[in-house]
């Protein structure tokens, strides 16, 4: 399989912070890899690179064969690349949005109708095509901003975080779309995300980035096959217990990777069900009775916890 993105070594500094320390990832044709990480990790500056909106001041990246450093211009007519905030004409129909853009790409009128109306379909805007982008939801702009991120027909599409501020049917709507354009038209696509849930249905592999560093790289589902034992217990407390007491009954239970959040309290465990009955029976004895309990199957925040110890879910989109 050929690559469609190879990122070596790619660094970038904004004075004295640095948004980009050693970045190496590649995305091979037609996969979908997501850049997970929490707020200012580096993940817009890596795609704004990769999508020749920003120079690299170390490293050098290839997209779709070009390099970003001498070939910008190659690069930029075959790719698509859909902003944080990108924008659409409020006054204006979805329809009449994406001719506009198809024209800008060069496209004649009778192509540029017919490409319209098919992405239209695509992205199932096409009950919605002649009304005022004003009156859409959040979910049926991004939507329209993503047709015309595509509307020239790229190989490879950048996404930066393209369901932040959606609510989440609005998201699972878009993943479905996303889904479709990817493996109909054979398309490249890196996205960022904050949403591990996201990166789990969308992604073929997974590039977690912490300040400005590639921390591990693979499939959602080996990398969680990676952790060492078997899970997660989740325990609900009647109370908020203070964190010294419960990492002391954690480590006596041979768990490991603590996230407590007031009363709520999760932790890996080596030993899947076995842990439970002995951090419940612990934490007792410590004063705190559990109103819920259970054992979950590793997610991909467990791997975020496991290799950075933190938590991403814990940490919230940007907007
Ligand atoms: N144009 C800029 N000027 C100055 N600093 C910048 C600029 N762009 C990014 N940064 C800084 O670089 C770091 C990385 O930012 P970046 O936007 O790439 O992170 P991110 O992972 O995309 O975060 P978010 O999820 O919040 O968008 C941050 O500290 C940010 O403040």
């Amino acid at each position: 399989m050929t690559d469609a993105i190879v990122a070596h070594k790619l660094a970038k500094r904004y004075g004295g912070t640095i948004a980009v320390d050693d970045v190496s990832f590649s995305v091979a044709e037609g996969e979908t890899v997501c850049l997970l990480g929490p707020n200012g990790a580096g993940k817009s500056t890596t795609v704004r690179i990769l999508a020749t909106l920003t120079r690299p001041d170390g490293g050098n990246a290839w997209v779709a064969g070009s390099s970003v450093s001498t070939d910008a211009r190659a690069i930029r007519a075959r790719i698509g690349y859909v902003a944080q905030h990108a924008g659409t004409d409020v006054h204006l129909t979805g329809r009449e949005n994406l001719r506009i853009q198809a024209a800008a790409h060069g496209l004649r009128r009778t192509a540029a109708a017919r490409r319209t109306t098919e992405l239209l379909e695509l992205v199932g805007l096409a009950a919605a095509a002649d009304r005022l982008v004003g009156t859409y939801s959040g979910g049926m702009a991004r939507r329209l901003e993503i047709a015309m991120g595509i509307v020239h027909e790229p190989e490879v599409i950048f996404l930066d975080e393209p369901t932040t501020g959606l609510d989440p049917e609005a998201r699972t709507s878009l993943w479905t779309e996303l889904s479709e354009i990817v493996r109909t038209r054979r398309i490249s696509m890196l996205l960022t995300t904050h949403y591990l849930d996201e990166a789990d249905q969308l992604a073929d592999r997974v590039v977690i980035i912490n300040r400005g560093t590639v921390i591990i790289d693979g499939t959602p589902t080996a990398l969680k096959a990676q952790l060492p034992g078997g899970g997660s217990v989740i325990i609900e407390l009647t109370r908020v217990p203070p964190k010294d007491v419960v990492s002391r009954v954690v480590r006596r239970a041979g768990c490991h990777d603590l996230d407590l959040q007031g009363s709520n309290l999760r932790v890996r465990t080596d030993h899947g069900h076995h842990s439970l009955p002995v951090l419940l029976n612990g934490l007792r004895e410590a004063g705190f009775d559990a109103a819920s309990a259970a054992v979950a199957q590793p997610t991909l925040d467990d791997v975020y916890l496991h290799h950075t110890g933190q938590s991403l879910a814990t940490t919230g989109p940007s907007t």
